[in-house]
């Protein structure tokens, strides 16, 4: 949109069919942007263009240490100015805890300036014990938690006692967001099976027996993906790794400005159609 320019002259209903989307912060419908290696140009112009529509930015597993400080530094500054929660991969930290370096790992957090953090055990074990330590030591220091459930190994599955105990022992520690695993590939791991299809049996089990599903943060990295759990879920879940370039369409499948999404919500009135007026 053109600086100083009105937004285009559009019936809301229209723009947002289900009445759900709200501007940041957002408590429900968040959407979180995996990074994996956006130029700080790159990173400028999505900003610019979709940031109204990201709430949280992972940059991805381990890569931040490969930006140079600064850079990474004016990433997390551009990102936290649009009033983005802006984390490391929770597999940065796990490589942290397997290198015996979590106090180095907390430091260079604080220093160039994440505002959150996740606390995973995808690839490696982490007890229970220092889990809730890490959640806590990352809200003592200020940032926003967000943990995730489940393994990156192929063929993992959601194991139901086990997520609903990680959910709740995670949220009354104080995180924000538990993370379903999804992996950056979407396929073979926890609700996908090997081909990216979500596995609906998975999906509804969770629903019925997560007491707190609203705080489940769903890695959905493909357009097929997001679609379903949008249908099956609301378009007003939270759904995370999504790829920089599919945040605005994202926001057309929530808003119902897209095929898959435009019969989704309340039902079309003839009338909203009718009272639209075309400048001719
Ligand atoms: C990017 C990461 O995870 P995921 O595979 O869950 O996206 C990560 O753990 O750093
Ligand atoms: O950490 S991962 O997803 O390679």
């Amino acid at each position: 949109m053109m600086e100083g320019r009105p937004p285009l002259q559009w019936s809301p209903q229209l723009n947002d069919p289900t009445g759900c989307r709200t501007a940041k912060p957002r408590t429900s419908g968040k959407t979180m942007v995996i990074d994996k290696g956006l130029g700080l140009h790159a990173l400028e112009d999505l900003l610019e263009t979709a940031g109204a529509y990201i709430d949280m930015l992972k940059i991805g597993f381990g890569t931040s240490p490969l930006y140079s400080t600064s850079l990474l530094e004016k990433k997390i500054e551009l990102a936290k100015a649009k009033h983005i929660t802006v984390y490391p991969g929770g597999t940065f930290l796990e490589v942290a805890i397997r290198q015996g370096a979590v106090n180095n790992f907390f430091d260079m957090v604080r220093e160039v300036g994440f505002n959150g953090l996740e606390v995973s055990d995808g690839t490696i074990e982490v007890s229970r014990k220092l889990r809730s330590e890490l959640i806590v030591r990352g809200l003592d220091a200020g940032l926003t938690v967000i943990t995730e459930y489940g393994k990156k190994c192929w063929g993992s599955t959601i194991e139901l006692g086990e997520l609903i105990e990680t959910v709740n022992v995670d949220t009354s520690l104080g995180a924000e967001l538990v993370t379903i695993e999804g992996r950056e590939s979407g396929k073979g791991v926890g609700i996908f099976d090997d081909s990216g299809a979500c596995k609906d049996a998975e999906i509804e089990k969770v629903l019925r027996e997560v007491p707190s599903a609203g705080v489940l943060l769903w890695e959905a990295p493909h357009k097929e993906q997001q679609v379903h759990l949008l249908h099956l879920l609301g378009t007003d879940i939270h759904l995370g790794n999504i790829l920089p370039g599919d945040v605005i369409s994202l926001e057309a499948l929530r808003r119902g400005l897209r095929s898959d999404t435009l019969m989704l919500g309340k039902e079309r009135k003839p009338e909203s159609v009718d009272s639209l007026t075309w400048e001719i």
